[in-house]
């Protein structure tokens, strides 16, 4: 065994998977790379990256297991912010749970997209705390894209910044973009993707190093119908996969899908 078919099997074991299948992935998985004639990590990317995404793929996931609660992604506790003078929201608490659902909900201006950069960590809260795992993924409003590069050439750059070796970063995103029904084209550059679009991008690259906690702020503006519905499914995997997600929105028939829902409102 190598040290890429080690680390991936004891990723697996730590993700929760059965020492029994987590070998049986482990092999299949070496014997993929075998029959392209390349080594796991040229093809697959880092081990620990692979494990997840494939749990993901699988569903196989044993994190959390049914009726037992999973390991805490999320903790905000009497987070507050002020901007000068003005209190946007006090009091904040928030826990979410591997496999979990949470949505922010409140009224325009209210703070949530200021709230959901603080459990980012892109901004710092005036008062409370906030613990998160180490592995996050963050969409946010605006997509944070450019222009004058492809989509391809976005899911190289994401994914080296996160150790992704470029073949695995460029398959990864264009096998995520294929969930939401989106096949980007080699050349074309960003800027002439449709709105809807480019925010499947920006999805795809929140999600593109396998985090554990994704932090999505109205990630569905501009999506037909069928691809607001391949989203919400896609939420639906990531929990079954035991990713803990927290979500902005303003459209209340999306809470059907949620685990909790926080009213920022009710703390502002
Ligand atoms: N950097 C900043 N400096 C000063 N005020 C800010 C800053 N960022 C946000 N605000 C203010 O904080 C409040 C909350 O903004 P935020 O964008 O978080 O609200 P929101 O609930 O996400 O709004 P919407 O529903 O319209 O997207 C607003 O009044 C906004 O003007």
């Amino acid at each position: 065994m190598t040290g890429w078919d080690s680390r991936f099997e004891a990723e697996l074991l730590r993700l929760g998977v059965q020492p029994g299948r987590a070998r049986q992935l482990a092999d299949e998985t070496t014997q993929q790379a075998a029959e392209c004639a390349a080594a796991p990590d040229s093809l697959f990317g880092p081990a620990h990256l692979y494990a997840r995404h494939l749990l993901t793929e699988l569903n196989t996931a044993t994190l959390p297991l049914s009726g037992t609660k999973g390991p805490v992604r999320l903790r905000l506790t009497g987070v507050g912010k002020r901007y000068r003078r003005r209190t946007v929201f006090a009091g904040v608490n928030l826990t979410v749970r591997a496999g979990e659902v949470a949505a922010i909900v409140g009224a325009n201006g209210c703070g949530k997209s200021t709230l959901l950069r603080i459990c980012a960590g892109l901004t710092r809260p005036t008062s409370g705390s906030v613990q998160r795992t180490r592995r996050v993924g963050f969409v946010p409003q605006d997509a944070g894209t450019a222009g004058w590069l492809t989509a391809d050439e976005h899911f190289t750059l994401f994914g080296a910044a996160a150790g992704m070796a470029p073949r695995r970063s460029r398959s990864t995103g264009e096998h995520l973009a294929a969930k939401l029904a989106w096949r980007p084209a080699k050349s074309q550059l960003t800027q002439h993707l449709s709105g809807g679009t480019r925010q499947k991008l920006n999805l795809v690259l929140g999600e593109l190093h396998a985090p554990d906690l994704l932090l999505l702020d109205e990630p569905y503006q501009g999506f037909d119908q069928g691809t607001y519905l391949d989203f919400w499914q896609q939420v639906q995997s990531w929990r079954d996969a035991g990713r803990a997600i927290v979500v902005v929105t303003h459209l209340l028939h999306d809470l059907q899908h949620v685990d909790h829902v926080h009213d920022l409102g009710a703390t502002a």
